[in-house]
């Protein structure tokens, strides 16, 4: 493996050090639902503080339209930050600019301070160089602790590496050390579950994804488009209509390869996008146009259930249905306690990831059981599709 440098090489006494984590966590009004992600860029921080640094948290959080956005401000989640390390985390309410610059400039070797999300930006998704640069002035190291979105070429979580010295945190070194082990030979049949919301993002790497797997899963919001794609009645489901002729590419490249796509058979659908919105199970042909796919079928939950127990090695990104949202959890939580127990018995190697996948593994009390959770959900698809992570490259040591 290629090395990189890591917290042990780097001098960080009294040093100013933008630290690049991934708070984009679970919230549900205005509260923090799920504070793995914190969990893990715990040790960093404590590290870094305890060490004499100057500690600036820069993160993004969901995704505001490029500029200021109270919906998505970090503030609430610097103080569950502050929560987990069990120390103050000051708060600066923007990430560049002499509101940033004074909140720095007052700090004392071991503090901590949250600058604001770096998405009310614009400039920051577009890696924009001046941006980088002001970003840089607040440090003078900087180290990415946010392996979950090192598929992103951002400005901190790519650019600050050319400009700053550079070096990954602990979540980070954790995270590549613990995939590559899991993953290196994974033993046969591999299957990948891929659920969720993001389905612009995710559904196009399916294709390559089929190249590495024996089976591919399909469910949740990401199974919509295929459904679609196969002639089905969706709704108002989320669905990607522009993404069926793609859905339809991965559907025959499956046929053409002999890899086997395992989609949903049957829905639990409803009107509402509410916890106990009235619900029903319906057929595939069977999905009414006031109605919304909101989960996995009881039919669908047996499928995949008995898939697993022919499955080795099952690698899982994105819930099978709403399971923030009773009882639209059920498929998600079913599985996730199948593929928990099986790996309790030594018989499946399970690895997820995902901010929401691990609030839903969480949920249904299975996260302790599997072999490895990953923070990274779309970095995690991409990383195992075989693609150069940009915020991991930039760490190497050349
Ligand atoms: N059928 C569905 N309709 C609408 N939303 C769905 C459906 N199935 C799942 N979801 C939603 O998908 C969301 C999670 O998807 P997402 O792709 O963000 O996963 P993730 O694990 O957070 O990955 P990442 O870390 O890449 O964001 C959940 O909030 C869940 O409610
Ligand atoms: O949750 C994630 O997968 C990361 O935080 C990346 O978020 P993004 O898909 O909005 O870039």
């Amino acid at each position: 493996m290629t090395a990189f440098r890591t917290l042990d090489q780097a001098d960080v006494k009294d040093k100013r050090v933008l630290v690049r984590l991934d708070l984009n966590v679970p919230t549900e009004n205005g509260k923090v639902t799920d504070v793995t992600r914190i969990e893990r860029a715990a040790p960093t921080i404590t590290e870094l503080a305890d060490k004499g640094a100057k500690v600036i948290l820069l993160s993004h959080f969901g995704r505001p339209k490029g500029g200021p956005d109270p919906k998505y401000s970090l503030a609430p989640v610097a103080q569950a930050v502050g929560e987990v390390i069990g120390r103050p985390v000051g708060f600066a309410a923007d990430c560049i600019g002499a509101v940033a610059e004074q909140a720095v400039a007052a700090m004392k070797p071991g503090d901590v301070l949250c600058l604001e999300n770096t998405r009310f930006h614009k400039e920051e998704e577009k890696n924009d160089p001046a941006f980088v640069k002001q970003l840089a002035q607040l440090g003078d190291v900087w180290v990415n602790d946010a392996f979950s979105a090192a598929h992103r070429a951002h400005a901190s979580t790519e650019g600050l590496g050319h400009v700053l010295p550079a070096y990954a945190g602990r979540s980070m070194q954790a995270e590549l050390e613990a995939l590559t082990k899991a993953l290196e030979q994974p033993k046969r049949p591999v299957a990948a579950v891929v659920g969720g919301a993001k389905v612009s993002g995710k559904l196009d790497l399916l294709g390559n994804l089929l190249d590495k797997v024996d089976v591919l899963i399909i469910g949740g919001g990401m199974a919509n488009t295929f459904l679609a794609a196969q002639g089905h009645p969706v709704g108002k489901s989320l669905c990607e209509p522009d993404l069926i002729p793609t859905a339809n590419d991965i559907l025959a490249k499956a046929t053409a390869s002999g890899k086997q796509i395992l989609l949903p058979v049957d829905a639990v659908v409803a009107e509402t996008f509410a916890a106990n919105a009235p619900s029903r199970v319906a057929g595939l042909d069977d999905v009414g146009p006031n109605e919304m796919i909101l989960d996995i079928g009881p039919r669908s939950v047996e499928h995949v259930v008995s898939e697993l127990e022919r499955l080795k090695t099952v690698l899982w990104n994105g819930p099978f249905g709403a399971f923030e949202l009773t009882p639209f959890d059920t498929g998600t939580v079913t599985v996730a306690e199948a593929a928990a127990e099986l790996t309790a018995a030594g018989k499946l190697v399970t690895v997820a990831g995902g901010g929401d996948t691990v609030a839903a593994l969480n949920h249904a009390g299975a996260a302790d059981r599997f072999t490895y959770i990953s923070t990274a959900g779309g970095a995690f698809l991409e990383w195992l599709e075989g693609k150069a992570l940009p915020g991991v490259d930039i760490l190497k040591t050349k």
